[in-house]
């Protein structure tokens, strides 16, 4: 038996308008954001994928993706969980850089290791920083302290232990289930299902707004690829995502 699980990155946030480093930043959705999670809700309900259970990140982001889509889709009554764990990479002292002055200050090769790089987490943020989460109360909950920056593996270490104890039960008990996050907590949970190598994670780009579907066996491994539900729209999306910054 195998179950449904879509995933989907928040729509075009105000700082991914203005080409910003985010991270736990929490920013909200642009107009052209709040049309995108629109879009995305109908096309679930027009290809017949209903979510049973929705999970989300703690970011306002996330969770008015996943309002309006689910508005959209007339599913607005399900149950929601929302966890840190699928957190935007926190993006470290990056947070609040613009995408493209950092890659002139820096070159290609810092620029790229910060962005993409596996085990490369860019400078710790200051707590003292605008940017700084350190004293937001939505944190007060996580065992140890919440983090001031993070590479990808790190999303990985703290993803993959919810992915297995919440999401995969939630398939397991035969429910299709949405999980609305960020394009780097999304590439995080692609490289576990699809086992992406650290190497070959680096040239995979989410694009905002466009649910990609898995079908998942039991044991928590897909029976394949993900697809997105419009394919066209989806590599054109995640081109542009490649190409910030430059
Ligand atoms: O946090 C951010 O800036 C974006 O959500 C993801 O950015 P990236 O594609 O540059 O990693």
């Amino acid at each position: 038996m195998t179950n449904t699980l879509i995933l989907l990155r928040h729509g075009q946030s105000e700082w991914n308008e203005k080409n910003l480093f985010t991270g736990w930043v929490d920013v909200r959705l642009t107009e052209r954001g709040r049309g995108e999670a629109a879009a995305a809700g109908t096309l679930l309900a027009e290809s017949g994928m209903l979510p049973d259970v929705l999970f989300t990140s703690l970011l306002s982001r996330a969770i008015q993706t996943s309002n309006l889509a689910l508005e959209a889709a007339d599913r607005m009554w399900i149950p929601v969980e929302r966890s840190w764990r699928l957190n935007e990479r926190h993006y470290g002292a990056l947070q609040g850089l613009d995408k493209a002055e950092t890659l002139q200050k820096y070159g290609e090769e810092q620029f790229m290791e910060w962005r993409r790089s596996y085990n490369t987490p860019p400078p710790a943020l200051d707590d003292s920083n605008e940017w700084s989460q350190a004293n937001d109360p939505r944190y007060a909950g996580i065992d140890g302290d919440a983090p001031r920056t993070e590479c990808l593996s790190d999303v990985v270490t703290r993803l993959v232990p919810y992915w297995e104890s919440a999401i995969l039960p939630e398939l397991n008990s035969g429910k299709t289930v949405l999980v609305t996050a960020h394009g780097n907590s999304l590439r995080a949970l692609v490289k576990h299902l699809e086992g992406i190598s650290d190497e070959d994670i680096a040239a995979l780009n989410i694009p905002t707004g466009m649910p990609l579907v898995y079908e998942i066996n039991e044991d928590g491994t897909p029976t394949g690829a993900g697809r997105y539900l419009d394919p066209e729209a989806a590599a054109a999306g995640a081109a542009a995502v490649a190409a910030q910054g430059k």
